[in-house]
């Protein structure tokens, strides 16, 4: 059985106001629903304009995006409820502890007071937060902040996740809680779209990707496929294979 499409994206191209040059040409991908989709590519890639036109926060210069649920598509408005966005940067206010930032996001996603308390309290809990629930985030540790980075973009249980190098500069033991909870949720039927520079994080997690280089996209597909199509036994020597080995200054 075809699984159905939940994202189609179509001909995308990208071109900045302040900019002489297209950050995307002409991307084309379709993302399965309940997939882990990796974009991933050198630095200055597209990835972060990409997720950011999905999510709706910058617009394309042309082309589109389709969101498709349950076999239908799906308004503009409808989509910003089911999608989630845990970006790059820290998205929190460092002056609030976790429940103070969760209710306060929380509340932005008008999810009922009695809802949001059982859920503030299950994701503290799940991601190692309980302990230090009434902390200042500012006093935070790098992966205790990228573990609330994670609770505050998932607090509406998103059916369609976009996570922006969730992992980056954490140790270990965070970036295992945060891929554990993240297979998790996937199992349960979340679609994660991911981007990440950890190639050997990136093959374990996603079952298909889009390799992005210099706005386009060069390589897309199942990450298993591919590696056997470019003869290589690892998401690494396909990366360098297909990007090369100069500096993406
Ligand atoms: N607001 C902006 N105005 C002008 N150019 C931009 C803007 N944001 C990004 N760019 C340019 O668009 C290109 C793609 O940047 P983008 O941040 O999307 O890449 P990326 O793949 O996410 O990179 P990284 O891995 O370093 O985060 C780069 O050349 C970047 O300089």
């Amino acid at each position: 059985m075809e699984i159905p499409v939940c994202i189609e994206i179509q001909s995308v191209s990208k071109r900045y106001k302040s900019s002489q040059e297209n950050s995307l040409t002409d991307v084309s991908i379709d993302i399965a629903c309940a997939d882990v989709f990796g974009l991933l590519g050198p630095n200055g890639a597209g990835k972060t304009t990409l997720i950011s036109i999905l999510c709706g926060i910058i617009p394309p210069t042309s082309g589109q995006v389709h969101y498709y649920m349950n076999g239908s598509q799906i308004s503009d408005a409808k989509r910003k409820s089911k999608i989630g966005f845990v970006p790059q940067e820290y998205a929190f206010y460092q002056e609030l502890t976790p429940r103070q930032n969760l209710d306060y996001f929380g509340a932005m996603y008008n999810i009922s007071k009695k809802r949001l308390e059982v859920r503030r309290e299950e994701l503290l809990e799940i991601l190692g937060l309980a302990k230090s629930a009434d902390k200042k985030v500012g006093t935070f540790s790098g992966g205790m902040k990228r573990r609330i980075n994670l609770a505050i973009g998932i607090i509406h249980e998103p059916e369609i996740l976009f996570l922006d190098e969730p992992t980056v500069g954490v140790d270990v033991q965070s970036r295992n809680a945060i891929i554990r909870y993240l297979q998790l949720i996937n199992e349960s039927g979340t679609t994660i779209i991911y981007t990440s520079h950890h190639m050997s994080e990136a093959e374990e997690f996603c079952k298909h990707i889009a390799l992005i280089d210099h706005g386009k996209v060069i390589a897309k597909g199942e990450l298993e496929g591919l590696k056997a199509a470019n003869h290589v036994s690892s998401l690494q020597s396909l990366f360098i294979n297909l990007t090369g080995e100069e500096y993406r200054d």
